[in-house]
């Protein structure tokens, strides 16, 4: 049975209505909030509730991680402040749309995602996380388990057709939502960023947590980095047109470059994110140009 999954910004002026309490007050005045529910009368439609998609960047917050249920996000002063000032550039070029974070598992859509969110002002959103909600089942390994990837697949679809009707969001999305077109057509409602790193990278991050919740790496037996490699490898080869297709490329590799070395493992999640806002007011300026 395929679920209705759907997400929908609350009217105009009621940006706290979906809260069970506010937010603390220091917070109250800046942070985008947001929370997910599945609504009562539509037992499997999924409700954006509180979330103020008008208010304007504030990347001197630090609040936004606690009410957006996106956890914390630390980085070093310098990085905070370069951070606020490339947001500041990119964010009259953004008008409000989406971003949308593209790039295999593991590769730190999540992680580069929170940043991104918190510094634009912007709420947060892990499309996995959607369809588990929308779906009713906590895990994607479970979907995967109890249905089949096509269901998931289905209702990933439809969490990102809902959201593309949204704004003022960053959406880490699942590693292999580039592979249908027609989720391109939503994703390209607003600016798509591929973090690209390489799959060595990948496979030591993912053998260090494990693949239990990755249900395309998971295997029961043999060595985790090398059963990872592999497996990322495969899928990348399948998947690199398809990623090819985002408005940015954020390279690890080219960051490292830029730095002078070439060790993708010392890149912190703040730089990345950094080189992210870089790369989007490059798209972003470059196609006002052409405009004018
Ligand atoms: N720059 C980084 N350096 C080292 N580890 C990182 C970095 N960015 C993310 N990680 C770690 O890599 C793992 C995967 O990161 P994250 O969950 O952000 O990736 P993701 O792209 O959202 O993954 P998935 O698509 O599988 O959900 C996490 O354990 C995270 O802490
Ligand atoms: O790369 C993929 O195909 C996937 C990545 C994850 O984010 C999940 O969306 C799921 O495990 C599939």
């Amino acid at each position: 049975m395929e679920a209705i999954v759907g997400v929908r910004a609350p009217p105009r002026g009621r940006a706290w209505a979906g809260l069970e309490k506010p937010p603390r007050a220091a917070c109250r005045a800046r942070v985008p909030t947001a929370r997910l529910a599945v609504a009562a009368d539509r037992p499997r439609r999924l409700v954006l509730l509180g979330a103020d998609t008008r208010r304007a960047a504030d990347p001197a917050l630090r609040c936004a991680a606690q009410s957006a249920g996106t956890g914390k996000v630390h980085y070093s002063a310098d990085d905070a402040l370069i951070l606020q000032q490339k947001a500041q550039d990119v964010l009259p070029y953004l008008d409000g749309r989406c971003v949308y974070l593209v790039g295999m598992m593991g590769s730190g859509k999540t992680t580069v995602g929170k940043i991104l969110s918190e510094v634009l002002g912007y709420s947060f959103f892990d499309s996995d996380k959607l369809v588990e909600k929308a779906v009713g089942i906590s895990s994607v390994a479970e979907i995967f388990q109890l249905h089949s990837e096509t269901f998931f697949r289905d209702n990933e679809s439809e969490v990102l057709t809902d959201l593309s009707s949204m704004h003022r969001l960053v959406v880490a999305t699942g590693g292999g939502a580039v592979i249908r077109p027609i989720n391109w057509s939503y994703m390209k409602k607003g600016l798509t960023v591929w973090l690209d790193v390489p799959l060595d990278a990948l496979a030591r991050r993912i053998a260090a947590v494990g693949t239990a919740s990755r249900p395309l790496l998971h295997q029961e037996s043999g060595d985790p980095y090398a059963k990872a490699y592999a497996k990322l490898t495969s899928l990348f080869e399948q998947r690199m047109d398809s990623y090819a297709n985002a408005d940015a490329r954020v390279s690890l590799e080219h960051i490292a470059l830029k730095q002078g070395h070439n060790d993708v493992t010392i890149l912190t999640p703040s730089t990345i994110a950094i080189e992210a806002l870089l790369k989007m007011e490059s798209f972003l300026t470059e196609k006002t140009m052409v405009r004018n």
